[in-house]
């Protein structure tokens, strides 16, 4: 039986999408493309820009990377460039997909809800094909599926903190609110351990970028993450244990042993 997953009709065999900002060298982010198989790869259209980092060039080498492209509208803060930046990434990249990013808040870049469910509202309608980033609230998930959205994203963590799974009751929540909707942790995971909770919670794929770009040796971390991935799934089909508070013995006694 396969397990692969479904977004927007597109069958992907791999849960793990990774970012393609801030790696040493274009090279260093093949290489860990590459070692984590990664399904998706995606790719901020403003900061390539900004970065005047030949644009096109770039761009031509992370097409060539065999992983589908998902573009996205990171340091967007307001619907209007958010909208116009998806516009574009459709044209550059000729897509309908779109990661949705509308920043709230400078010090968090904590997601502006209002200004995402409007943002999804307008470009669902105009036929995109809508990733939303997004926190563990659930009325703002209800909102963004009213509005369109089939995949929500939420934050595990701030992007760029490392800290993990900041909200574990929140994400279970939101987890068990739409058993059919697939959920993509987004931003904040630090380390390969953080990536299989999430995916041991029933997630079903994570999204990374700093943890692997930042790393003393991207490609083996990126390998690192898509086997911790891969265990946490494994771990969630089979069916995990459910908690106790208190002990219960391994090894059940029956009766007593005889002592001489
Ligand atoms: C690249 C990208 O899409 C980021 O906006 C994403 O949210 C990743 O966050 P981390 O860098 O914390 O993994």
């Amino acid at each position: 039986m396969t397990d692969d997953l479904e977004l927007y009709g597109i069958t992907l065999a791999s849960r793990l999408m990774l970012g393609t900002a801030q790696y040493p060298s274009p090279a260093i982010l093949a290489d860990a493309v590459r070692a984590a198989e990664a399904g998706i790869v995606t790719v901020s259209l403003r900061r390539e820009n900004a970065a005047a980092r030949t644009g096109q060039d770039f761009w031509g080498l992370v097409r060539g990377l065999g992983a589908r492209i998902l573009p996205n509208t990171a340091g967007c803060h307001s619907v209007k460039e958010a909208v116009t930046t998806a516009h574009m990434a459709r044209e550059v990249f000729g897509t309908p997909w779109i990661k949705l990013e509308v920043i709230g808040e400078a010090d968090t870049l904590q997601p502006d809800v209002f200004g995402l469910v409007e943002a999804a509202g307008i470009l669902a309608a105009d036929g995109f094909e809508v990733f939303p980033y997004t926190t563990e609230d659930l009325v703002v998930a209800e909102r963004l599926m009213e509005a369109g959205c089939r995949v929500l994203m939420p934050w595990g963590a701030p992007i760029g903190s490392g800290r993990g799974l900041n909200n574990l009751y929140g994400l279970r929540s939101l987890r068990a609110h739409f058993p059919d909707v697939p959920l993509v942790i987004d931003a904040g995971i630090g380390l390969p351990s953080h990536a299989a909770a999430a995916m041991e919670l029933g997630y079903d794929a994570v999204l990374l970028n700093t943890a692997v770009a930042k790393a003393g040796d991207p490609a083996a971390m990126a390998r690192a993450f898509a086997r911790a991935i891969e265990a946490g799934r494994a771990a969630f089909l089979a069916g995990p244990m459910p908690q106790r508070d208190m002990a219960a013995p391994s090894t059940p006694v029956i009766g007593k042993a005889l002592l001489g």
